[in-house]
């Protein structure tokens, strides 16, 4: 596992998955691709969105101990502890593509669903829909799916929306396809407990706000507009 570490105090440090899987790095390439077609990018996200999930969760969904009766005898389990909230932010539109593979292993967690668009000339986000509820219960485990972290603009509206409604960030993690260094230092300056798993993390974010080589538009490449 490649992990990167952005230090801001000696304690707390963002922590920035690149999970080495082979099934992430092919879906990877598929969706790089420029000439594959919507429907298969659409896979290649639900795909990516189920692996990086699968790696994404692995100490962070809560479990219980208890005794179950197997036919034949007692014996320990360890199974997951439903007391504990789950819940999924899909960023709309392209973090709705993950989210159907993230869903897969998640089925009891609440969606709530986020509509964030970039202004195209000042890279500025706004929000058009927002499902959140008012207060979260505390120890809610929050799942953030946005493919593209790029001006890091949009996820760091996300993240404060969130937390003004009472998310821990040390709770909270993002799944992303492509990071870029402007979003990942701004998330490590004002949310150092968070957790990020990623397929890629690409340097450049050009003049108008793409990840390069990335993967294009992601929203218009799911969805076919
Ligand atoms: O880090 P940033 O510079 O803020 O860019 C990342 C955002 O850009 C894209 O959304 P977009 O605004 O294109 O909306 P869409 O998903 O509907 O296409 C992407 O899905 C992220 O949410
Ligand atoms: O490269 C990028 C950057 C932001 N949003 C996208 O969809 N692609
Ligand atoms: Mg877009």
């Amino acid at each position: 596992m490649i992990s990167i570490h952005f230090k801001l105090l000696m304690t707390i440090q963002l922590r920035v998955y690149v999970p080495p899987h082979p099934l992430i790095k092919h879906w990877l390439g598929v969706a790089r691709d420029v000439s594959t077609p919507s429907p298969l990018f659409k896979s290649a996200m639900t795909e990516l969105g189920r692996w990086l999930t699968y790696e994404t969760i692995r100490d962070w969904l809560p479990t219980e101990e208890m005794m179950i009766q197997s036919p034949l005898a007692a014996c320990p389990a360890t199974m997951i502890n439903p007391e504990v909230p789950l819940v999924v932010v899909p960023i709309l539109r392209a973090g709705l593509a993950l989210l159907e593979g993230a869903q897969t292993l998640l089925p009891l967690a609440s969606i709530y669903h986020l509509g964030l668009v970039r202004n195209e000339e000042t890279l500025e986000p706004s929000c058009y829909l927002n499902k959140l509820p008012n207060q979260f219960q505390p120890n809610t485990h929050v799942l953030i799916t946005d493919p593209m972290l790029a001006t890091g603009g949009s996820m760091m509206l996300a993240m404060a929306e969130l937390v003004k409604r009472g998310v821990d960030p040390a709770l909270t993690r993002i799944i992303s396809v492509v990071a870029a260094p402007p979003a990942l230092q701004k998330l490590s300056s004002s949310y150092p407990s968070l957790t990020i798993y990623t397929a890629m993390i690409d340097e450049i974010v050009n003049d108008q706000g793409y990840i390069v080589p990335g993967l294009g538009d992601a929203g218009d490449r799911s969805f076919g507009t």
